[in-house]
């Protein structure tokens, strides 16, 4: 197995698999004590948010981070704010630009969907961030829900090209030092940055809930990480929701 790069956070663990279903279930097969980054060149069952199906074709990249962070529910959940930031510096340090990201946790790229996260806790006290990213190629838009923010690969706008693991030498350090802040100053410092690159803040977009679909003004994330929409109704909490925008990016 490759070495891995120079900055590669100490006491963490790198494994790099030709071949799995899906790197987040054999994070939770494995459930290792020590920190663990799980890279796969391939995904045969490789899954996304909310149950569907996640496109991942050899030179995307798709690794799970799995780790105890000794806190509790409300705190991890946090985690897929800081991996969200971790995932937009890693990629602008390799030299992506127009990056923005949107609630809960993608990032987008020219206001495209270029990675996702999934964050998972199959046991007590277990996280598991699972991170696909584009880096070759992106899942065809016929393939997607109607009005899902369409998807982009950095080889479509120009981008640079990236290979999966160069790709985890810069976001292990990337989440390590992201990591690190969200520990020393809290979720108000990842907050910040977050809504500094936030897409479509102050603008109209709708949030659908299980049974229940809302539109409103983004005018917020709170110091727990849920939506504030403004509708017609008055303000919105939302915790949890699938997001569309009002109209589609120009290309
Ligand atoms: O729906 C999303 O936006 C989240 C997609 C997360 C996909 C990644 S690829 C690596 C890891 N393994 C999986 O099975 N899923 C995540």
């Amino acid at each position: 197995m490759p070495a891995p790069g120079a900055d590669w956070p100490e006491g963490v663990a790198r494994i790099v698999l030709s071949e799995v279903d899906s790197t987040s279930a054999e994070a939770a097969r494995r459930a290792p004590e020590q920190a663990t980054w799980i890279l796969a060149h391939r995904q045969t069952a490789a899954r996304g948010r909310r149950g569907r199906a996640w496109d991942c074709p050899i030179g995307n990249f798709a690794a799970s981070l799995v780790w105890r962070p000794g806190d509790g529910p409300a705190a991890m959940a946090l985690r897929s704010f800081v991996a969200a930031l971790a995932l937009r510096d890693a990629l602008r340090g390799l030299g992506v630009t127009g990056l923005s990201l949107k609630w809960p946790n993608d990032v987008l790229l020219r206001e495209r969907k270029l990675a996702g996260i999934l964050l998972e806790s199959p046991a007590p006290g277990l996280l598991i961030l699972g991170i696909g990213v584009n880096l070759v190629h992106a899942p065809d838009p016929a393939t997607l829900e109607a009005r899902a923010v369409p998807p982009v690969s950095l080889p479509e706008v120009g981008g640079p090209t990236i290979a999966p693991e160069a790709f985890l030498d810069a976001l292990a350090p990337a989440f390590a030092a992201r990591e690190a802040q969200f520990r020393a100053a809290g979720f108000p410092a990842i907050r910040a940055d977050w809504m500094a690159d936030a897409a479509r803040l102050g603008e109209e977009i709708t949030a659908r809930l299980p049974g229940e679909t809302v539109t409103g003004r983004f005018a917020d994330v709170d110091g727990e990480g849920c939506l504030i929409l403004v509708t017609a109704n008055g303000p919105r909490r939302i915790a949890a929701a699938d997001i569309f925008f009002a109209e589609a990016p120009c290309s």
